[in-house]
């Protein structure tokens, strides 16, 4: 058999990418393929960040061309292209952000702004441009976990503000513009104003992902920014004890209400191992989250321990992701992350900017 572009396909077509159980010819994912001679080039584009996976998928390319006979020089290139997705009909995009992702709890204290803050940088590392908004506007602790403090946004025009940067994301926060110890006592509609100037009037730069860190509960401002922001998918942060897992349930039903997709569950704090003799104890209960998902039929994302250094790293403006990028909790993380990601890219593209708007005026 000669060697040719449709051999060349058919090794290809034998890898399978572990993210997704798909290979990439069948994903469309296969650009520039030539074959002069005996020489072989091609391309391979990943709709998610995977910078801690591509070397070892290009091995896995590389060798798969090179059992086919008479092939000479291999030479593959993995990258991947985030691209935008549909969001809730008839909700206006926000400019310089290609997806937001909420990420929920119905309860307040399981974890959902640690967990948001690790996601989003989990998804740096990975190589995408990443912003966090926190609209947790009760209890803002996104500039203290990005050891970001006394730092106001400035405005160039008076009218739209620049985010903040901690450990290479983006970041705008309620906290920047209001002193942490004013009590913020906060109506429905005043804080959903507050919240939706929040996302609109900060200069977004080029974001992949846009992580919304959301105010816990179920109420009416949550039920009014699901509606409100344009979200790709949502994702739940829930303890695996019963009454979280109550709370969380109204969240998910939440965002059904208003069609924005769930993209899965995390189950934060769901074991403690005893740093002293190592015994492991399920304090919140066992498999909560994973029950949940399965009730649901949802995707289980992955679950965090109760660990004190999760809590101290995050304290100190520096999150686990970041403070120990080796260590098995950053690897949770991304996990969860390439998760979300792969969850994303796997859904229905946004078509809108490709249509022109249409303005009716009134001639006289
Ligand atoms: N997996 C974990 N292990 C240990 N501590 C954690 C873990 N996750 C979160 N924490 C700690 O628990 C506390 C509450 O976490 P966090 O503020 O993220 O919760 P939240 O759900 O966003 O709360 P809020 O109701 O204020 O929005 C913080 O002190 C945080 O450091």
């Amino acid at each position: 058999m000669s060697l040719n572009e449709n051999t060349v396909r058919a090794a290809i077509q034998t890898v399978i990418d572990p993210n997704t159980g798909k290979d990439f010819v069948t994903g469309k994912q296969l650009r520039n393929l030539k074959v002069e001679g005996s020489d072989v080039s091609f391309e391979v584009e990943l709709g998610y960040p995977a910078r801690s996976q591509v070397d070892g998928l290009r091995r896995a390319l590389i060798e798969a061309v090179r059992t086919l006979p008479g092939v000479g020089n291999v030479s593959a290139n993995v990258g991947w292209k985030v691209t935008a997705h549909a969001v809730q009909r008839g909700v206006q995009l926000l400019p310089g952000v290609k997806n937001i992702v909420a990420v929920a709890s119905g309860k307040g204290g399981v974890g959902k702004s640690t967990t948001a803050v690790n996601l989003a940088l989990a998804l740096a590392a990975e190589g995408a441009t990443v912003g966090i908004v926190d609209a947790d506007i009760y209890g803002p602790s996104q500039p203290t976990m990005l050891g970001i403090t006394g730092a106001r946004p400035e405005s160039y025009d008076g009218k739209t503000m620049e985010p903040l940067v901690g450990h290479g994301i983006q970041v705008m926060s309620i906290g920047f513009l209001v002193d942490n110890d004013q009590a913020m006592i906060w109506r429905g509609p005043m804080a959903t104003q507050a919240l939706e100037q929040l996302l609109r009037q900060t200069n977004w730069k080029d974001l992949d992902y846009l992580i919304v860190d959301m105010p816990p509960g179920t109420g009416d401002i949550q039920l009014t920014l699901a509606q409100k922001v344009p979200v790709t998918g949502a994702v739940i942060v829930t303890t695996p004890q019963d009454i979280a897992l109550l709370d969380a349930k109204k969240g998910l039903k939440m965002f059904e209400k208003v069609s924005v997709p769930i993209l899965g569950v995390v189950e934060n704090m769901a074991v403690y191992c005893c740093p002293n003799c190592g015994h492991v104890e399920h304090i919140f209960g066992a498999d909560g989250g994973k029950r949940m998902a399965e009730e649901y039929g949802l995707a289980h994302l992955g679950s965090l321990p109760l660990n004190l250094s999760i809590r101290q790293q995050a304290d100190a403006g520096c999150p686990t992701v970041v403070a120990e990028p080796d260590g098995e909790i950053a690897a949770l993380y991304r996990s969860v992350a390439r998760g979300i990601a792969i969850r994303i890219a796997d859904k229905a593209k946004d078509y809108s900017s490709k249509f022109p708007t249409i303005t009716i005026s009134k001639s006289t």
